[in-house]
Order: structure tokens, then C-alpha cells, then sequence
């Protein structure tokens, strides 16, 4: 033990030794600012601070949430990455979410610590924002990523990138599916100002689609295929788009099919009226404002790729036209071709476009012709397999029922459309009444079929059945009427 009088000279040894060690070093450091030349003096002084600082074993990362002018992805995908990693330890995160959003969105709040494991190393995100020093500036916001630096590598090759495509599944999963049209001009604003937009709300999936199981197979086969090939398609030099043309009767299941397919993708429909455009280069500013990872629908081609014709004056109360003077100010059918294949065909990547029809006769072989639509796609009558899938999912019948041996003996020789089946499903909840409704319907089909082949037209069932063959023109009046209206509310 050492007494007070003991410590008090010991501490005042210490202290003068400290003082004419600084004296000396002071000493030294004018001396060799006198002698060496700067350039020498700072490259001495830098080394000495490279060997002398301790070193800890600590990285630290800063992610910025903006590089120049644009916003930086690793910060995007950090923000989004992170809220499933906030866990019982954190103490403060936020919570917010807009009316047309699903789901809460979640994040990490101001000076909050996040913790993550990557193969076997931990690694330390925290979140600072910085208040504006002067007013009129933004907040300086950015995420620290720190971790033991013998993991460097890892994290720049594995860790980053992995996080990148981790926030994109995330985004895709919470992605809302919107259906833009032109005819209506929705409550938000993100559809670059041509397109209005509203939520899909279609429920259809390809569960609950009734449709050939090969064939609904070859078709998310083929939509798997051309989502993974973006390298392909440019090792190939084509554009990154895939068409699809869907044809049979009304009722078939064309815009279900449709609306599986964005559903599925999480990709956004842009719903095109053809006949509501008046030349190929609205047309082209149109196609140019949809995004990507999208599909472009323009229903009942048949209905409108007439124009180049119409323009052209073959309707007989028309004046005619010059063929020059058709391609210069008006929408034509090599306005529509040139975009499915021509020049503007490349603008964007991941673009689907859907063309639907009743009458795939009716429609110009130029459209129809290889490279244009990859697929033609038939949807078609109701068929027993389809039957037992409405069935199941309109009345929960996954089992038998004992209607079903013979709705299954009529529906293979009835042409009877899934929305027809549908309808008669939706009537009642009791099982048997609405099974009995399919049963009587399907009877009613077979005789209406009966005495169109016997040739009796005053019929009632052949009327009917003449009245639905001239539903092609009805959908066209009824598409130019509604045109009208919105044109006329319009302006
Ligand atoms: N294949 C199907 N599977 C399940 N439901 C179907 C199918 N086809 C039709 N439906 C039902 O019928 C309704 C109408 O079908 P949909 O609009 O998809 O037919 P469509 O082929 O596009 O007809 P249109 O040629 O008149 O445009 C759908 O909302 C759905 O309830
Ligand atoms: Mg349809």
C-alpha cells in the first residue's frame, strides 16, 4: 500500500516527465518543420498515423439515400429488406400505409439498430437521419452497415446483391395490380398522366380458372419462361415482349384469363380501346407511357383493326381517302403491326400484349401471321374437368355429387360457356338446386342444338342462338356508344 505522501510525489515525477517530454516533442516538431519540406512532412506524418492508430476490426458502410440527383437502390432495397428484420429487441419502428395499400408498411425508425446474420457473421444496420442545417434543406438520411472487415468481400459480392433481389421479391409480393384504361381518369396520379388508373380487383387466378389443365399448364410454363429470359432475349436480339392471343366464344374466360395472368405476374394491365384513337403516332405516345413488366390488352381486335378500311372510305357513306394520307394522320393497321414488331416493338422490357377476339376468321392475317402473337390460345367450351373445378369453387363440391353423372353425360355434347355454367352456380347455395339449374340448362342447350340441325329458325333456341352470332357488332356499337359518352364528358 502505497501512503498519500508517496502518490502525491509520484504523480508530480509523472507530470514533469510528461511536460519535458512534450517540451522535447515540441522541440523536435519545430526543428523538423524547419528542416524537412512539406511535401516529406506530411508523407511522415501520414505514415506515422497509419502505424500508430489502433486499428478496430469494424466496418462500417454508408448508404446514402440519394446519389446525386437520383435516389440510391441500395437504400431502397435496405428500407424495404429491413422491415423483416425488425424483431422483439428493437424498441421504436413506424408504421404507416395509404389508402389504396394492402398492407401496413413497416420501417425502422431514427437511431434504431437492426440486426442480421449472413452465412454465419452478424452484421449491424442503423438508421440516421440528420436534421437540415438550414431551413429549405432536406434531412440527411442514411443507413450504416457495419461488420467485422474480414467479411468485406462477402458483403460486396454476396451480402448487397442478396439484399437487392430479396427487396424485389418483397415489393412484387406486396404489389397491388392496377388496371389503367384511358377511358377513366383515376384518384392517383402515377399512370404518366395518358392513363387513369384503379386497382385490379379481379379475383381471377389460374386456380380458379376452368380451362384445359394442359393447357393453363403450357400457359404459366411459357409466362415462367419469359420472365427469366431477359438475357436470352438479348443474346438473341429481340425485344423482351411476348403476345398472346386469346380467341373463342364470348364467356370462355379471354378476360379472366387475362386478368390470371397479371395476378400472377403482379404486372399492371393497360387496357387499350384501339377504335378511340385517331392516328398511329397517339398511338405510339400511348404504347411509349406504359410501363414495364406490364400487358397491354386490346380486346375484340376483330371490332377494331377494321379502321385501315373504314379510313379508307369502304363504308359507303364515307369519302375517300388517300392511302398517304391515312398513314400520315390516322391510326392504320401498320401503325398497330410496327409496333408489335417493328422499331417501337423495343421500347421497354418485359412487356406482354394480349389481343382477344370471338372470331379468329375476322381478323387481318397480317396480325396472325409468326413472330407477331407467340401463342394463339382457344379458350373454349365448358368440358366436364372445367365443370368439376366451378363446381368446387362455386359450392365447395370437392367430392362427388349425384347430379354429376349426368351433368357430365350432357356437358360433353353441349357447347355451353364457363360463364353460362357460372351463372347457373351463383343462383342458389344449396347444392342441389343449383346443380339442378346446370342440369336444366344443359338440357335446354341440347335442344336448341337439336333444332338448329333440323333447320327450325322460328324457334325460340334458334333466335337466341342468331342473336348471340351477331354479338361481334353489338360489343362494336356498343364500344363506339361508350366511346361517345366518355369523349363527350371528356370535353
Ligand atoms: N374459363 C372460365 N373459368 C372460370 N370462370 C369463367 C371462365 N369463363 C368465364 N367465366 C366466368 O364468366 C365471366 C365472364 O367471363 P369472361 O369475361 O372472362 O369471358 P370472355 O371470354 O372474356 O367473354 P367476351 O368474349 O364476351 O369478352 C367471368 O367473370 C367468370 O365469372
Ligand atoms: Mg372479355
Amino acid at each position: 500500500m502505497f501512503s498519500l505522501s508517496e502518490m502525491q510525489s509520484s504523480a508530480s515525477t509523472l507530470f514533469s516527465a510528461y511536460a519535458s517530454f512534450a517540451t522535447s516533442m515540441m522541440l523536435v516538431r519545430s526543428m523538423v518543420n524547419e528542416v524537412l519540406p512539406s511535401p516529406v512532412r506530411s508523407y511522415l506524418q501520414s505514415a506515422f498515423r497509419y502505424f500508430f492508430t489502433p486499428r478496430a476490426n469494424q466496418l462500417t458502410i454508408v448508404i446514402d439515400e440519394c446519389c446525386g440527383f437520383n435516389s440510391n437502390q441500395v437504400y431502397e432495397a435496405a428500407e424495404i429488406y429491413l422491415r423483416t428484420k425488425i424483431s422483439p429487441s428493437t424498441e421504436r419502428f413506424k408504421v404507416n400505409k395509404t389508402r389504396r395499400q394492402k398492407n401496413l408498411n413497416i420501417a425502422i425508425e431514427k437511431g434504431e439498430e437492426v440486426t442480421d446474420t449472413f452465412a454465419d457473421f452478424h452484421l449491424n444496420w442503423k438508421f440516421v437521419s440528420i436534421e437540415p442545417q438550414n431551413p429549405g434543406h432536406r434531412e440527411k438520411r442514411f443507413f450504416e452497415l457495419s461488420f467485422n472487415k474480414k467479411f468485406k468481400e462477402i458483403v460486396l459480392n454476396d451480402y448487397l446483391p442478396f439484399v437487392l433481389a430479396k427487396s424485389k421479391e418483397i415489393k412484387q409480393n406486396d404489389k397491388v395490380v392496377k388496371l389503367y384504361t384511358r377511358d377513366c381518369l383515376g384518384d392517383d396520379d402515377d399512370g404518366g398522366g395518358i392513363w387513369g388508373s384503379i386497382d385490379l380487383e379481379h379475383p381471377s387466378t389460374f386456380e380458379t380458372l376452368a380451362m384445359d389443365t394442359k393447357l393453363k399448364k403450357a400457359i404459366i410454363d411459357d409466362l415462367d419462361r419469359f420472365v427469366k429470359r431477359r438475357d436470352f432475349y438479348k443474346k438473341v436480339g429481340k425485344a423482351w415482349k411476348r403476345g398472346y392471343l386469346l380467341y373463342g366464344p364470348p364467356g370462355t374466360g379471354k378476360s379472366s384469363l387475362i386478368a390470371a395472368m397479371a395476378n400472377y405476374l403482379k404486372f399492371d394491365i393497360y387496357d387499350l380501346e384501339l377504335t378511340s384513337l385517331y392516328s398511329d403516332s397517339e398511338l405510339r405516345r400511348i404504347l411509349v407511357s406504359t410501363s414495364n413488366r406490364s400487358i397491354l390488352v386490346i380486346e375484340d381486335i376483330d371490332c377494331s383493326v377494321e379502321m385501315q378500311d373504314r379510313l379508307l372510305g369502304n363504308e359507303p357513306s364515307k369519302p375517300k381517302v388517300s392511302k398517304t394520307e391515312v398513314s400520315q394522320t390516322k391510326l392504320t393497321l401498320s401503325g398497330l403491326l410496327n409496333f408489335m414488331d417493328g422499331l417501337w416493338s423495343s421500347c421497354g422490357d418485359e412487356k406482354i400484349v394480349v389481343f382477344t377476339t370471338n372470331y379468329k376468321d375476322r381478323i387481318d392475317p397480317a396480325l396472325l401471321r409468326p413472330g407477331r402473337m407467340d401463342m394463339h390460345i382457344l379458350m373454349s367450351y365448358c368440358t366436364t374437368q372445367g365443370f368439376k373445378l366451378l363446381a368446387s369453387n362455386y359450392l365447395d363440391i370437392h367430392g362427388h355429387h349425384r347430379l354429376f353423372g349426368e351433368i357430365e353425360g350432357l356437358i360433353e355434347n353441349v357447347k355451353v360457356t364457363p360463364a353460362e355454367v357460372a351463372e347457373e352456380l351463383m343462383r342458389s347455395e344449396n347444392p342441389d338446386v343449383a346443380l339442378g339449374g346446370v342440369v336444366n340448362l344443359l338440357k335446354r342447350k341440347q335442344i336448341e342444338a337439336s333444332n338448329i340441325k333440323e333447320g327450325k329458325t322460328n324457334a325460340p333456341e334458334v333466335q337466341q342462338a342468331k342473336r348471340l352470332k351477331t354479338d361481334g357488332a353489338k360489343k362494336r356499337a356498343v364500344r363506339n356508344c361508350r366511346k361517345k359518352t366518355v369523349r363527350s364528358m371528356r370535353y
